[in-house]
């Protein structure tokens, strides 16, 4: 009979699994970025989550989407904000990469995430950037995204931005310049940041 096994270590799972508890653990690493508004990051992107991130994005493992959600939800909660009217959004693909995909791995996660934790879900953002930031060097990312990110309608007073991946904060950056003067609260939240390697 099939049996399911873990996508990281291989090991026997129960059904209707993909990942299993230990490599789970394994992904939880929190950190903080202070910049324009405080990003936080559930975990480092290296292994075993940079695995589970790509199988995510672009092995077509959609499912992960929800374990991410249940997983920033859970952060969230740890860190004690006080309780506001959150809204939450997600920060935009670009038109080639949704197209590739199919999805949108930020819009994805926010909908579990929101979902769980009782917040509404808005569609804030759309992007024009002409190519994916993970294709670039960091050199040439906050070129790629400067004024390529758009509002779509008024912000909320208090938004919380979902993301998977943080790497040089060009991105996020973006939706700083967007959403500053607009909102009382904002809180970033990624799945990874990536631990910089400044040659490139
Ligand atoms: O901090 P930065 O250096 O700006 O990089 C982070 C951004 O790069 C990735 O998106 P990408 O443009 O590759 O598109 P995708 O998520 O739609 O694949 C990732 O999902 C973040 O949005
Ligand atoms: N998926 C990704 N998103 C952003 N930066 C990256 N660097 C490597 N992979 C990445």
């Amino acid at each position: 009979m099939f049996e399911p096994y873990c996508i990281i270590c291989k090991s026997k799972i129960s059904f209707g699994k993909i990942v299993c508890e230990n490599c789970l653990k394994k992904t939880y690493a929190p950190s903080l970025t202070e910049g324009d508004f405080k990003v936080y990051h559930y975990g480092k992107y290296e292994e075993p989550l940079s695995q589970l991130i790509t199988e995510f994005k672009y092995n077509s493992h959609p499912k992960i989407g929800k374990i991410f959600g249940e997983k920033l939800a859970s952060l969230f909660l740890k860190l004690n904000f006080p309780a506001l009217n959150y809204y939450v959004s997600y920060v935009p693909s670009n038109y080639i990469s949704k197209f590739e995909k199919g999805f949108v791995p930020a819009k994805l996660i926010a909908i579990y995430f929101s979902s769980i934790l009782g917040f509404p879900l808005i569609d804030l953002f759309i992007s024009k950037a002409l190519k994916k930031q993970a294709q670039l060097s960091y050199k040439q990312r906050s070129k790629n995204v400067h004024n390529k990110i758009r509002l779509i309608q008024s912000p909320p007073e208090n938004i919380i931005v979902v993301d998977d991946v943080y790497t040089t904060g060009s991105t996020m950056n973006e939706i700083a310049n967007l959403l500053e003067n607009k909102c009382e609260v904002i809180i970033g939240l990624t799945m990874a940041k990536t631990i910089h390697n400044h040659s490139l």
